[in-house]
């Protein structure tokens, strides 16, 4: 569910009347940490006392609070959003819910403050009702539960009392605190200290010595009321419903970032979300061996983790494997089965970094190296590499520039996205920007979190319910970075084949959402979230197929001019080429690339020093296998161009794109002049080169509309690779009036597959709460919104031992009755009931 344009305007008019963030006054948190222990001090005595005191769970907090409890409107002096509270006297004496009974906390309705609404709500999961998407909730009403039955056997009213208190804060626009009851799994002795100081921290989570289930409160933020309405209750009287969504910068949970899992259901969010604290970080709990780029202390590291494993698992055979990465990762994870006699299937192959499925970075690296073009001006590239600091501090010098303009509720960049201790401060929907191989200070070292790898001790083990899952042997501080997901990069078109049958499969689709999001609500409407020097650049459909297309016609030109130069008896290519390359290249792309590989293979044998041109821009860079060196694609695939600009058109390559640029970028994006003509060829030829880029990669729309003129020729020429469904290629027509722009379509997507070869993020199951985010990340080579690193980070104190989960993003689905209707096991209180 997303919201309409009037519901969002009325979110961004409330934060814009709140100002930026929750206030931080050292006096305040002072004060509520003093009647917290207060309260804490005096609970424990009267708990220990010989004569217990009846009904202490009413009288005391109103004892304690006295006087002094407080009942305002907005955020409670004190106490940001994240803070958590072990039991609502806590909140009473706090004042953030000053009621021990009820869900809402309303002021009488003689009292002035009534006209402007209720000051509080608390979502404990009592009524069937309430539907939690977590940034977005339907919040039932209170009053004709049965206490025994915990069902609703009488109608509610939305005229009277605390319901008609909601209903006022909806009409006021006044927002409401919101916390959420939670029960996490049992929390081990050493407890659970947070990464960052937030405030709230004497609130604990009612953790503590032994294995306890971590029980509380926490404080979500404020909320606008968007709506109520009537409806008759799943257990059949009325009931008063209200649509509940977090403001930006002053709520948490809201800010949660999704993106599109698993097929591209759910929506994405320009919102940020706090993760960790800003203050001086506390350093892990426990003590573990350093694991960093030293080999030594490396093996030091891993030595001493296998000796833990080997011990917790000595007994029994549960101990299937001390390291399922094979030796890849820099710490080991044992796979354990305590459950059944499962094993790992026998033809799953543990990779660390992505790796390319037959074909596929053929067919997508024209694009793919447009897009890095377009990324490196976007990040400012110096020569010494890519530096994810200085990038930060340029977006955050931009922001601090806009002054008032600033979107509200909007926090300036950050320049340092983790802390001291390496946790993710917060989310960033944009991405976050890691440094580079040249980066070697101590604070750029520290923004290396997903390029350092896995270094926590996670392990892979059987759950009861949901196949393989992943743990840690150690409290993991929200904010940790956990793992990448990684995989096989394949097509969306190929993903669709393989949708219902293979569950590994994860969109790159979180920029083209936020394409999407732009093209469909209009840059003022982004701008009011985001401030658009922010936003990394996403191609638009049309500009991907003219660089396909330009790609295709330079394919062809450059086969045509190799058969007459091989007629004529000169083989000499661009000084660049290799005939290793070719070969390495043509190897690659076997499956899916038809007669332009099969000529390669044949008819370059022997000939040393041949290139076949019609590989296109690979044929030019010798690539190791499954990795994308990041600066060889432009320069390689620019001087192709280039040579293939000046050879196909004498008229100068600057006259159409009008900018006279000569880059690859520029040249690419330019109407091709061969275009139409390069288009209808590959409608015919059934050995053309050129056809092999105009394959595939177009959006489903394409495949869907125009499928009855797929030409036979055309469909023969994509292949019949063991790995690549032939895909429908594309019709003429459609290309023709792609090449000429205007579509606002986003650009196709790779989607990673980590069923045959995946790392450890892909034993991760989803839950509908879930402790992990995942966060966009560019580093390494993969630093563009088309193709970049998928982070899996904690979004709160995970502790020992815990199954470590994410959201697939499967709501909107699973409302809808779900594709494949598999059950979720998840267990989280806002469970939706269906995975998919
Ligand atoms: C990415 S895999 C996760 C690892 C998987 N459990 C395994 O054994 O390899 C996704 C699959 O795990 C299972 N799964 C994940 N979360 C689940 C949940 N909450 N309830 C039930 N099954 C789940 C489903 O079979 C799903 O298709």
């Amino acid at each position: 569910m997303t919201l309409s344009e009037a519901q969002r305007a009325i979110v961004n008019s409330v934060a814009a009347a709140l100002g930026p963030g929750p206030p931080t006054n050292p006096d305040a948190v002072k004060k509520v940490n003093e009647m917290l222990d207060k309260y804490n001090q005096r609970y424990e005595k009267e708990m220990r006392a010989t004569v217990k005191r009846s009904g202490l769970n009413m009288v005391l907090p109103k004892e304690v609070a006295g006087s002094d409890a407080v009942t305002v409107f907005g955020h409670v002096p004190g106490v940001a959003p994240g803070a958590k509270y072990k039991d609502r006297g806590q909140l009473y004496v706090v004042g953030l819910h000053a009621t021990l009974m009820k869900g809402i906390h309303a002021p009488p309705a003689k009292h002035p403050d009534f006209a402007r609404g209720a000051y509080s709500v608390v979502m404990s999961g009592g009524y069937v009702d309430d539907e939690d998407m977590g940034e977005l909730f339907w919040y039932t009403g209170e009053g004709g539960i049965d206490s025994s039955s915990k069902r609703q056997i009488k109608d509610q009213s939305m005229e009277r009392g605390a319901n008609a208190a909601l209903r006022n804060n909806c009409d006021s626009r006044t927002p409401v605190r919101v916390f959420r009851g939670y029960v996490s799994a049992p929390v081990e002795a050493e407890g659970a200290a947070a990464c960052g100081d937030g405030s709230g921290g004497r609130g604990g989570g009612g953790g503590g010595g032994g294995a306890k289930k971590e029980k509380g409160f926490v404080y979500e933020g404020l909320y606008v009321v968007l709506q109520y309405k009537m409806e008759p209750s799943k257990d059949g009287p009325m009931v008063c419903k209200f649509l509940m969504y977090g403001v930006p910068g002053h709520s948490t949970v809201n800010t949660k970032v999704e993106f599109g899992i698993f097929g591209g259901v759910s929506t994405s969010r320009l919102h940020a979300r706090r993760l960790a604290g800003t203050g001086s970080a506390a350093p892990p709990p426990v003590k573990r061996p350093r694991v960093d780029k030293d080999r030594k202390a490396m093996e030091v590291a891993r030595k001493v983790m296998l000796a833990d494993i080997r011990r917790r698992y000595s007994s029994g055979s549960a101990l299937l494997s001390d390291d399922v990465s094979g030796g890849l990762e820099a710490v080991p994870i044992p796979l354990i089965n305590e459950v059944n006699d499962e094993t790992l299937p026998a033809d799953f192959r543990y990779i660390r970094e992505y790796e390319w499925a037959p074909g596929v970075l053929e067919l997508v690296s024209p694009v793919l190296q447009l897009v890095q073009q377009e990324m490196s001006q976007f990040v400012c590239d110096g020569v010494n590499g890519t530096c994810g600091l200085a990038f930060n501090r340029m977006i955050a010098d931009k922001d601090r520039a806009l002054g008032p303009k600033a979107p509200p509720g909007y926090e300036p960049h950050m320049e340092e996205q983790y802390n001291s201790a390496g946790c993710l401060l917060v989310t960033d929907p944009c991405g976050v920007h890691e440094c580079g191989v040249t980066c070697t200070s101590a604070k750029c070292r520290l923004n290396k979190q997903l390029t350092n790898g896995v270094v926590l001790p996670l392990e892979v083990f059987m759950t009861p319910a949901k196949g393989w899952g992943v743990r840690c042997r150690e409290l993991i501080p929200a904010g940790s970075f956990v793992c990448a997901y990684v995989g096989q990069l394949i097509t969306d078109h190929m993903a669709e084949g393989r949708k219902g049958v293979d569950h590994y499969l994860f969109d790159l689709d979180f920029f083209a959402h936020i394409y999407t999001e732009m093209a469909e609500k209009g840059l003022e409407a982004i701008q009011q979230e985001i401030p658009l020097h922010k936003i990394p650049p996403v191609l638009p459909i049309a500009q991907v197929r003219k660089v396909q297309a330009r790609a295709a016609a330079v394919a062809r030109k450059l086969k045509t001019a190799a058969a007459a130069t091989a007629n004529g008896g000169d083989r000499s290519g661009p000084a660049t080429a290799s005939a290793s390359a070719a070969t390495s290249a043509a190897g690659r792309g076997a499956g899916a690339s038809g007669s332009s590989v099969r000529q390669a293979d044949g008819g370059g044998g022997g000939g040393g020093g041949g290139r076949d041109p019609a590989l296109g821009f690979l044929a030019m860079i010798d690539l190791p296998d499954g990795v994308l060196p990041p600066e060889a694609i432009p320069k390689a695939a620019e001087d192709l161009l280039a040579s293939c600009t000046a050879a196909t058109d004498p008229g100068g390559s600057g006259s159409a794109d009008g900018g006279g640029g000569g880059s690859a970028a520029a040249a690419a994006a330019a109407p091709p002049p061969l275009v139409a003509e390069a288009t209808a060829a590959a409608a015919v030829a059934g050995d053309d080169p050129g056809a092999f880029y105009l394959q595939q990669i177009f959006s489903k729309e394409d495949n869907n509309s125009n499928n009855s003129n797929v030409p036979a020729a055309a469909a023969a020429a994509a292949g019949s690779g063991a790995d690549v469904e032939p895909p429908p290629p594309l019709a003429p027509r459609s290309a023709v009036a792609a090449a000429t722009g205007g579509d606002d379509e986003y650009a196709p997507l790779l989607v990673l597959d980590a069923r045959g070869s995946g790392n450890v993020g892909r034993f991760i199951n989803h839950s509908c709460g879930g402790n992990l985010t995942i966060q966009a990340v560019f580093g390494g080579a993969y630093r563009s919104t088309f193709l970049y690193h998928v982070g899996l980070f904690a979004s709160e104190d995970i502790p020992a031992m815990t199954e470590l989960t994410y959201n697939y993003g499967y709501h909107s689905q699973a409302r809808g009755g779900g594709e494949y209707g598999m059950e979720c096991h998840c267990g989280a209180p806002n469970c939706v009931g269906q995975l998919m």
